[in-house]
Formats: C-alpha cells, sequence, structure tokens
C-alpha cells in the first residue's frame, strides 16, 4: 500500500486550494477521458471531477440510453455486443473537436484498437484501476444493470467473469497517458491527484515527479495533441 510521507502530504495539501480549476486551466487541457474496468468508478468519479474541474461531464452509458430511449441491457439483447461496441464508436467520433469535457467511456470502449487513437485526439486517457476483488463485489451488487454479468449467479461467477475481462483488457487499458489506482484513495485524493497531474500535463518531467509523489503510472511517450478548441454549450449541442 501507498502511504505518503508527512513532507509529501504537506505539498499535497498546499495544493487543495487549487484543485477548483479555472476555465483557463480547463480549456488547455481538453477533456478528461476515463477508463478501467466495469465498477472502476469511472461514473461515480467522472461526475465529480467534471465539477471541481468545471467541465460538462459525459457518460458514454448515460448518452447512449437516453439517445436511444433503451437501457444498455435492452441494447446488448437488441444489437448485441458488437452492435453496442458500434454505438460507442460513433460517440467517440462525434466528440472530435468537442472540449471542456470530463468523459466517462465504456469499460469496453478501447477494445476497438481504433478507437484509442480517436480518444487520444480528444484529451488525457486516465486509467482508473480498482483491485478486481473490489471491482467483483460492486459488480455482484448491480449485476442487473451490467450485461456482461448477467448470466452470473454467484460472486465467484462474477470474479471468473471479471478476471476474464481483465486478461482481455488490461493491455489496452495500459495504453492510457496516466492509471490512478482508486484503491488506496479517497474520492478527495482522487480528486487531488488528477488535478495535480493535470496542472503540470505540459511538462512531462515534473509530471513524472508528480506521478513520483502520487505512485501512478505515466507514460512519458504519448504527446499532448493541441487543436483549436469549440466549447459546446450543453451536451445537446453534441
Ligand atoms: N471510490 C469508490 N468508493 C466506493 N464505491 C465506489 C467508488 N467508485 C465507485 N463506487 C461504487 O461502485 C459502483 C460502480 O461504480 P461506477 O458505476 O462509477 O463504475 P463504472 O466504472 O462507471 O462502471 P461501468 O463501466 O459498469 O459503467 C457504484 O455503485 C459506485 O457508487
Ligand atoms: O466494460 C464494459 O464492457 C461495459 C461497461 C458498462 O459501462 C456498459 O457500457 C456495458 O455494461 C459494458
Ligand atoms: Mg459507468
Amino acid at each position: 500500500m501507498f502511504i505518503l510521507g508527512c513532507k509529501q502530504a504537506h505539498m499535497l495539501e498546499s495544493f487543495t486550494e487549487r484543485t477548483i480549476m479555472t476555465k483557463y486551466w480547463a480549456k488547455k487541457f481538453k477533456n478528461i477521458i476515463l477508463t478501467g474496468m466495469p465498477g472502476s468508478g469511472k461514473t461515480a468519479f467522472g461526475k465529480i471531477y467534471a465539477h471541481v474541474s468545471e467541465r460538462l461531464f459525459l457518460d458514454f452509458d448515460a448518452f447512449i440510453e437516453s439517445t436511444t430511449k433503451k437501457s444498455i441491457t435492452q441494447l446488448f439483447e437488441i444489437e448485441g455486443e458488437d452492435g453496442f461496441r458500434n454505438l460507442e464508436e460513433k460517440i467517440l467520433h462525434k466528440l472530435e473537436r468537442r472540449h471542456n469535457f470530463v468523459i466517462a467511456m465504456g469499460g469496453g470502449t478501447l477494445l476497438k484498437p481504433d478507437n484509442l487513437n480517436y480518444a487520444r485526439r480528444l484529451g488525457l486517457i486516465v486509467t482508473l484501476k480498482t483491485p478486481l476483488e473490489i471491482i467483483s463485489k460492486r459488480i455482484f451488487e448491480i449485476k442487473e444493470t451490467r450485461p456482461l454479468f448477467i448470466n452470473c449467479k454467484t460472486i465467484e461467477d462474477v470474479q471468473e467473469k471479471v478476471n476474464i475481462l481483465w486478461d482481455e483488457r488490461k493491455d489496452a487499458y495500459e495504453q492510457s497517458d496516466v492509471v490512478i489506482e482508486t484503491a488506496y484513495n479517497s474520492i478527495d485524493t482522487l480528486k487531488m491527484h488528477l488535478s495535480l497531474i493535470e496542472r503540470r500535463a505540459d511538462n512531462r518531467e515534473y509530471m513524472q515527479e508528480v506521478y513520483n509523489i502520487i505512485n501512478k503510472k505515466l507514460k512519458q511517450s504519448n504527446r499532448w495533441v493541441e487543436k483549436d478548441e469549440v466549447i459546446p454549450e450543453k451536451i445537446s449541442d453534441l
């Protein structure tokens, strides 16, 4: 488990006043795209981070449900998983040139290799990494709303499915810019860590230092792509 030393804790504390980012910073760093296993907290944390970073929040699942007027479970039944993945891909394409969002992608959106390149162009891709046993417990509570787990009767069934998904996906999640371990962080420290990372996203060396402080992984090779900014007034403008 990672425990902050006194000096490091003090450094982080001194940043708390600055975790509410100005619109300037929000625009500079465009979108934050959350990925990670189902149940890792993309939706829960995404909403909170959108609020603190003064961004709009867009959740792929909620967006798909509201535009199709069908639940994710229904869509899996009607379209199959492939059809659902095509819908995710369409949203990703639609988001091109949109800014100032925290985006909770579907946990499986990065399974299509091209989607990774699209997501990269949108902003900083952040993987929420949560231990698989925690994921399994969370999913077991809400499995009726998660079609991938619809046939799981017991917690062991869920665990088995989670393990299979992890094996299929871990390489894709590793392609993200930053991996944040959620297990040893409260939502408040997660907010703080991501704010810190964002603030230094224009300075790779300093970001690495930030990474060392908060024990997160940063891929130095992934470059930030600057683009002209178009900030939609509301989600319906998409
Ligand atoms: N850091 C956390 N601490 C405690 N509970 C959490 C945390 N993050 C998420 N949860 C809970 O876990 C459940 C799943 O979280 P959430 O729906 O945000 O996951 P998700 O990554 O969006 O999953 P999916 O890909 O299936 O949409 C929710 O009930 C949520 O309240
Ligand atoms: O990780 C996944 O593949 C999924 C996650 C959920 O958000 C939903 O998009 C759906 O249940 C599939
Ligand atoms: Mg979600």
